[in-house]
């Protein structure tokens, strides 16, 4: 069977994408993790399905599948590629998206200049929605990890984020700390890990150790979760500019019971064919 296929990437966290509208694709996850491979696939941080919606009020459903092979609950810099993927594929005309995911509805808005704005919808710092074991929602949780006391916040935005600051991102422990702390008896879903610099209130830098990936280029859910966790700990404002590794996001948040919204770009690399 050879499937139809594109290449993008948000800020070089990059995807496959899949049409399974006009398509019927099915792939199991060591399929996934085959084709995610960089030496023998195609290789991608995520794979992306785009599918029909299930309900009249939405446009599409849209699944997300980490290059290990797992389905998880959401992608931000995925979300905008999947606009700009299906108004380049003629799926729809429409500038405002609505979609389903794993972990509910996010609404898409094309901008004037190709810049793709995503509501990503309320972050959730309430312990057992991460999900972590806390006994209660801290500002800060003490976490031990090997010869490793690491003090972070952690908040789902759809899907498990913990975020600590560090004094520089260059240095930052990311190949070490990141998967001790992903696969952290304390996250039973096991979680993105972000390390944050805090460069003024308005400025941050960030690395993201990404679950069922390893460090990525950028996150966009981790921009978000990075954003809120320094907001509610009294260090950013509401506006608030995300340097990561392959470029920056804008992310928005005015605070508990406000959606988060992340700016940022969106880009084809090419199309393709792939035989299963
Ligand atoms: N690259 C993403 C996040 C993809 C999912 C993540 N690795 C997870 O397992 O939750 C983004 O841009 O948000």
């Amino acid at each position: 069977m050879l499937v139809n296929f594109s290449k993008m990437h948000g800020l070089g966290n990059d995807f496959v994408v899949i049409d399974n509208i006009t398509q019927n694709v099915f792939l199991s996850r060591d399929q996934i993790k085959k084709l995610a491979d960089r030496h023998f696939g195609i290789g991608f941080d995520q794979l992306l399905m785009v599918e029909a919606p299930y309900s009249p009020d939405l446009d599409f459903h849209y699944r997300i599948f980490n290059a290990d092979g797992h389905e998880v609950e959401q992608c931000g810099n995925g979300a905008r590629c999947f606009a700009r993927f299906v108004r380049m594929k003629g799926l729809t005309n429409k500038h405002k998206i609505s979609v389903s995911t794993k972990s509910g509805n996010l609404t898409l808005y094309i901008e004037k200049d190709g810049q793709v704005t995503v509501n990503m919808g309320h972050p959730n710092f309430e312990p057992s929605k991460i999900p972590l074991k806390a006994t209660k929602r801290e500002l800060t949780y003490i976490i031990r990890a090997e010869e490793h006391t690491v003090f972070s916040g952690a908040v789902s935005m759809g899907n498990p984020h913990c975020v600590m600051e560090v004094d520089d991102i260059e240095t930052a422990q990311v190949s070490t700390l990141g998967p001790l702390l992903e696969n952290h008896e304390r996250f039973p879903q096991r979680a993105n890990i972000g390390f944050m610099q805090v460069v003024s209130q308005e400025h941050i830098k960030l690395r993201v150790w990404e679950r069922g990936v390893s460090e990525t280029l950028a996150c966009g859910t981790g921009a978000c979760a990075a954003m809120v966790i320094g907001f509610i700990q009294n260090k950013l404002t509401s506006t608030v500019q995300v340097d990561l590794p392959g470029g920056s996001l804008q992310v928005r948040w005015s605070g508990e019971g406000h959606p988060v919204r992340m700016t940022g770009p969106a880009e084809h690399v090419f199309d393709g064919q792939v035989a299963l």
